[in-house]
């Protein structure tokens, strides 16, 4: 259960993997999309895991009419208040919401830099007045290449005064971190935070590199850092967090099942590992589930649960004036 005395942070979060079948429904009709079905009910095995993914690339494929759909600039700006909202009714003190601009301009050639502007703009308008706090994380897909990244964060940068951290997600094995150095340079040279998608369709290597190669000081998923005893120690000593995401790496086969997971052992360890989403729209789970029903399946007791929610705390991508902020609203 989420400990409500300490507070609640999401800090894996896909913007635009948390585009709700509704708004799809309706930004199809808006601009005369077809989509595979005209209800709800219809749309949805399209836009949600139901049966668990083979492997990441079938789970990713779930996202594409969410950003399909994304017609104009003001669709984009519309998924990121809608993304607000959700984290509102989550209770959520913290978040941290990434998305990959190039993704989302892909079918209707929008530019990435307005696409940027439209999210950056939805996300202060949605939090206007709201008891939550929230960052942008900037993604590079690899999946569309070096090049369409090197594109995808030259937009990025145009707005880095607006961004905590630059991150790489997509298809870890077809294109690995090797060819994203130049591109992790560029995000140190800006002074953002780089936390990268590691360890989950390849192994501890791929961290590794993550982490002395492009400067990761947080890893996505990172679970197959339990298959190395040194990378675990590793990740230990240099406060190198890991964001877990129990039931994405669940509908993703890159775990057998929820108890099967290396959360716990990360928390043993002393590794600051935490609870997050992913990509709660396509996978058709919430926050709320991931404390409630998937952390005690994968072993952790409430004591595990309070330290997973301080280390959210702890690796931020927020000044420790803020993060002294978010504990004060519990004392
Ligand atoms: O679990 C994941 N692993 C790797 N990449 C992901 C995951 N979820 C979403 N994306 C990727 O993030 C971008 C959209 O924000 C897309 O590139 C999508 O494929
Ligand atoms: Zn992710």
């Amino acid at each position: 259960m989420i400990n409500t005395k300490l507070p609640l942070l999401d800090l894996h979060r896909h913007l635009d993997g948390n585009v709700r079948a509704e708004t799809i429904l309706e930004l199809g009709q808006k601009f005369n999309m077809p989509l595979p079905a005209n209800d709800v009910d219809g749309l949805r095995p399209h836009v949600q895991v139901i049966d668990n993914a083979p492997n990441l690339m079938a789970f990713l494929a779930k996202l594409d009419w969410g950003v399909k759909v994304l017609g104009d600039y003001d669709a984009c700006h519309r998924i990121a208040v809608e993304n607000v909202e959700d984290a509102i009714v989550q209770n959520m003190d913290y978040t941290e919401l990434r998305f990959s601009p190039y993704y989302m301009a892909k079918t209707h050639n929008l530019h990435p830099q307005g696409v940027v502007e439209a999210v950056v703009d939805g996300i202060s308008s949605a939090t206007q007045g709201q008891d939550i706090k929230v960052n942008l994380i900037g993604i590079m897909s690899r999946t569309f290449g070096v090049e369409k990244c090197q594109h995808e964060l030259d937009a990025l940068l145009a707005f880095k005064e607006s961004l905590v951290a630059v991150d790489l997600a997509g298809d870890e094995l077809g294109f690995p971190g090797e060819l994203f150095i130049e591109h992790f340079k560029q995000v140190r040279d800006a002074y953002l935070g780089a936390t990268i998608h590691a360890g989950e369709a390849e192994g501890a290597v791929s961290i590794w590199q993550a982490i002395k190669e492009l400067g990761a000081t947080r890893i996505g998923h990172g679970v197959k850092a339990i298959e190395d005893p040194q990378l675990m120690d590793f990740l230990r000593d240099n406060r190198i967090g890991i964001e877990s995401c129990l039931t994405s790496n669940l509908q993703t086969s890159t775990v057998a099942s929820i108890e099967a997971h290396p959360l716990k052992q990360f928390l043993d360890h002393g590794i600051l590992a935490t609870i997050n989403t992913d990509d709660p729209a396509v996978q058709g789970v919430e926050l709320d589930n991931e404390f409630a029903k998937a952390a005690p399946l994968a072993g952790l007791s409430e004591s595990d649960i309070q330290k997973a929610q301080r280390n959210a705390v702890e690796i931020a991508f927020l000044s420790d004036a803020d993060k002294q902020a978010l504990l004060q609203k519990y004392v």
